[in-house]
């Protein structure tokens, strides 16, 4: 499946925070947004996803316009930065409302073998980051919004969530936005940069330099 969204004119009050932005993301991709703080990543996601309304958008399926928010049609699901499990609910229950297998999960993480009763708040927070990533992205969606995912995650955990993303993308649709741009540079099919309320294609590392996203030295 093909989702694009195009013609996005984003207002904050008076302040204009995108303009023309256009994302495209495709079964079988993992396509990359990067961008300064500020830069509208959030907000873009949230306008794919439906739940920020905007001046004018377009999203569009498989090369045919989308008129409802696309979490109204079950196909998207977005990992915001705020947790979405209540803190209270056993770990088997998230599973279970989510509709998503924990015995899969504990396999992938062993660590997590006999947490089952555990409630979600006596978890660390990256580990109840890892468990709604890993809720979200098996979720039965076909396009999966991440919104900084890596950011509270070790490595080892990163590196697991990059190798499920890797198998996953043969049957969604994969936006994904972090900080951490080098696992977004490795991870990603396609790359786009936010810069001066504009999505720009990256095709090559040194755009990132000539867009100012990164200094010469940061790529060294
Ligand atoms: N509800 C809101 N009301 C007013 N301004 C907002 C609102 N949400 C976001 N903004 C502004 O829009 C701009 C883009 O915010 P957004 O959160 O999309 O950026 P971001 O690229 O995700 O930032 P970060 O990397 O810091 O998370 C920022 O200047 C922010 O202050």
């Amino acid at each position: 499946m093909k989702f694009e969204i195009d013609n996005i004119e984003l207002y904050f009050g008076n302040r204009q925070i995108l303009h023309g932005v256009y994302l495209k993301a495709e079964t079988g991709k993992i396509t990359g947004v990067l961008g300064a703080n500020g830069s509208g990543k959030s907000s873009l996601l949230k306008l794919f996803f439906g739940s920020l309304n905007s001046t004018h958008k377009l999203v569009r399926i498989d090369n045919n316009p989308y008129l409802k928010p696309l979490f109204k049609s079950g196909l998207a699901k977005y990992l915001a930065q705020q947790s979405f499990i209540p803190p209270e609910m056993k770990l088997k229950t998230g599973f279970h409302f989510f509709k998503v297998s924990l015995k899969k999960f504990t396999h992938i993480f062993p660590e997590f073998k006999n947490t089952e009763k555990h409630r979600i708040k006596e978890f660390s927070s990256g580990q109840r980051r890892l468990i709604e990533i890993y809720i979200c992205i098996n979720s039965r969606a076909k396009l999966i919004l991440l919104d900084e995912p890596f950011s509270h995650l070790s490595p080892s955990y990163i590196e697991k969530i990059k190798e499920l993303l890797q198998k996953l993308k043969k049957e969604k649709a994969i936006v994904i936005t972090d900080h951490m741009y080098k696992h977004i540079l490795d991870a990603s099919d396609e790359l786009y940069l936010l810069k001066n309320g504009c999505s720009k294609l990256i095709k090559k590392k040194s755009d990132l330099e000539d867009y100012r996203y990164l200094n010469p030295k940061t790529l060294q």
